[in-house]
């Protein structure tokens, strides 16, 4: 059986850390960007991280960040995974996470004109800029950088891409059954999804969401 993997992003509390890992996910994610209501610092990170048990991957999510920030961030957070959802080129995530000798996903975020070809010739030109990329993360196209809960035309993912995508982009307990079936990703990525407001999450919605995965697993 496929064990879809599971992040939640723009966690900023101790409690929230515990539920996901009571829960059985196997990422979170920390919004390093400072216009974010989720916003936390490396500090903070490095706080929550340590109150996670082992086993737990932390990603640090940047926008636009220079690679010296990236580097001391990650430095300071210890966070195990960056993932790039700005106006980065290809070339400058490779630079910053090799200023932080860290893996990377790279965040694309899809619009309704998006091809499966435009995402095949950027994850290649992604894999072509360096060893520590390891997949795109799918994201749906807003006026605004991200956590936004709007879904994209899953159809547009190249079946090539899914077993090292991670999909995200509007998930919740209500679409992600449907959304493992069809798309079948290496992972799956929620935050407005399992918030109770911008940046608090809610361990039912959590707890429900990750039973939700699993039942979709369970049928594939
Ligand atoms: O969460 C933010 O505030 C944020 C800010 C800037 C860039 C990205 C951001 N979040 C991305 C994510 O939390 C997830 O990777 C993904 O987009 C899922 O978001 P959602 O649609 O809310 O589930």
């Amino acid at each position: 059986m496929h064990r879809t993997r599971i992040k939640i992003c723009g966690l900023t509390r101790p409690e929230d850390v515990a539920a996901v890992a009571a829960a059985g996910a196997d990422a979170i994610g920390f919004v390093f960007y400072p216009k974010s209501p989720r916003h936390v610092t490396p500090e903070q990170a490095a706080k929550l991280i340590e109150s996670m048990p082992p086993f737990i991957t932390a990603t640090g999510l940047f926008v636009n960040a220079a690679p010296e920030e990236v580097a001391e961030t990650v430095r300071v957070s210890r966070v195990t995974l960056l993932q790039f959802h700005g106006d980065e080129t290809a070339e400058q995530c490779a630079a910053a996470a090799h200023a932080a000798n860290t893996r990377y996903v790279r965040a694309f975020r899809v619009k309704p004109d998006t091809t499966p070809d435009e995402l095949l010739e950027y994850d290649r030109i992604c894999r072509a800029s360096s060893p520590l990329y390891s997949g795109l993360l799918f994201d749906t196209w807003v006026d605004a950088y991200g956590g936004a809960g709007k879904v994209f035309d899953w159809s547009l993912i190249p079946k090539d891409l899914a077993p090292r995508a991670v999909l995200s982009g509007g998930l919740s307990v209500h679409n992600a059954t449907g959304a493992v079936a069809q798309v079948r990703p290496y992972a799956v990525d929620i935050s407005s999804g399992v918030e109770a407001s911008k940046g608090i999450k809610d361990p039912d919605r959590i707890a429900a969401f990750v039973r939700a995965v699993r039942e979709a697993d369970a049928i594939l």
